[in-house]
């Protein structure tokens, strides 16, 4: 097991990952709770709900609530069913929330303990390679239709527990999307040799184990050493949002669930390495970036089928944007990110040319 410690303004948590650490939750926290209420979603609960749930000693009272699985559970009518449900089982401060499950349940179910009650303590148990990011760091939130994201917290959780072993069943679809948050932290890192590793994979689901721990661990640094820096993201968090900017235009244009949000933003990423090569003219060997999402199969073309006025207008409602102009994260080399403001004419531009290229592929 391997162990990193992350501070925040009230305090620090561990995030502990190893195989089997399902089997042993209540040994990896804080402190023991009268009650843990699991929340987790309906392709989870047939796979791990019972081991999690006999992790815990018989003097804890474990309650479950089970949401449908997909990005249109992070939503404010299944927010409102977990707080029914936590009023039901009678849930107080003394209680822990555990979030068994992937950026999805993460988000839903630390948002859900940001505001019960004001705030209960929460778990994160990531089950997804992406929930490597999402399970650290603390943004909780839910979607509005208007935007991703746009309701929440900064709300740390008392302990991240990363079974390595939960991911074996995911789906080639739920690697991919993983594997481009992972590809985001060694974009963001000055090495390499990370960004190497996630090139030399022929197979994400096939990916060799020691290799898949030592992304993970290194994804986990890159972003508990940022979080950690900059909790609130006052200035450098921004950077962990390289690609995103696009990417919730496109979820949100496309209609949650359609794209994964890992897919979205390796597209994001793509489009973020094409403006920042003309704005600081530079080679950042994109070419080797657009190969390796075209071989992993990322739904490029998406972008040939969305309307280009609706994904700037959405861009304009980003939350790293000030007053009307549109704030992109850009790299000048590898491991060197900046904020970049630019127009909404100016961006419309580049977006007509981003699918000019992409028409051409
Ligand atoms: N808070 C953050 O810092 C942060 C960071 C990145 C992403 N996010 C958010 O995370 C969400 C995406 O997370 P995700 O990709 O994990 O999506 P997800 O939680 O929807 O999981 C993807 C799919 O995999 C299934 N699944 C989960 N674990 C499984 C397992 N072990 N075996 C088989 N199937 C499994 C789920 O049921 C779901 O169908 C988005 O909403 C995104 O905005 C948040
Ligand atoms: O932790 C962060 O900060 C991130 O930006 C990580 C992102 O991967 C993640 O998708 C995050 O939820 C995006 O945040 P948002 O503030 O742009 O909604
Ligand atoms: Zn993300």
């Amino acid at each position: 097991m391997e162990q990193l410690h992350v501070k925040h303004e009230h305090g620090s948590y561990t995030v502990s990952i190893g195989s089997g650490l399902r089997h042993t939750i209540s040994e990896h926290l804080p402190k023991s709770y009268r009650q843990v209420f699991i929340i987790t979603d309906s392709n989870v609960a047939p796979l791990y709900m019972d081991d999690v749930k006999q992790s815990f000693p018989e003097t804890t009272v474990v309650t479950t609530y089970v949401v449908p699985a997909g990005e249109e559970s992070k939503s404010l009518s299944v927010f409102y069913d977990c707080h029914t449900k936590a009023i039901e089982y009678g849930v107080d401060r003394q209680s822990s929330i555990v979030a068994l499950g992937g950026g999805v349940i993460g988000d839903l179910a630390g948002y859900v303990a940001a505001s019960y009650m004001r705030g209960v303590d929460y778990v994160q148990v990531p089950t997804t390679l992406l929930a490597h990011d999402s399970s650290v760091g603390g943004k909780v939130a839910i979607n509005h239709a208007l935007g991703k994201n746009l309701i929440g917290h900064f709300y740390q959780p008392v302990a991240v527990i990363y079974d390595t072993a939960s991911l074996n069943t995911l789906s080639k679809t739920e690697w991919r999307s993983g594997m481009a948050e992972v590809i985001k932290h060694a974009w963001i890192a000055h090495d390499q040799a990370f960004l190497d590793q996630c090139y030399s994979i022929d197979h994400f689901e096939d990916v060799d184990k020691d290799l898949l721990n030592s992304l993970i661990l290194q994804g986990i640094a890159v972003k508990a050493r940022i979080v950690t820096e900059d909790e609130r993201e006052q200035g450098n968090r921004r950077f962990l949002n390289f690609g995103h900017t696009l990417a919730h235009a496109i979820e949100a244009e496309m209609g949650y669930g359609e794209i994964t949000h890992g897919e979205a933003v390796a597209i994001g990423m793509d489009f973020a390495l094409k403006v920042s090569e003309s704005y600081f003219d530079c080679s950042l060997n994109r070419m080797n970036f657009r190969n390796w999402i075209m071989a992993h199969g990322y739904p490029i073309s998406v972008i040939n089928h969305l309307d280009q006025h609706e994904l700037l207008h959405r861009m304009t409602r980003d939350k790293k944007n000030v007053n009307s102009e549109i704030r992109m994260v850009l790299l000048s080399k590898q491991g060197n990110p900046q904020v970049v403001s630019f127009t909404k004419d100016e961006i419309r531009n580049e977006l007509k040319e981003y699918h000019k290229e992409v028409s051409q592929v």
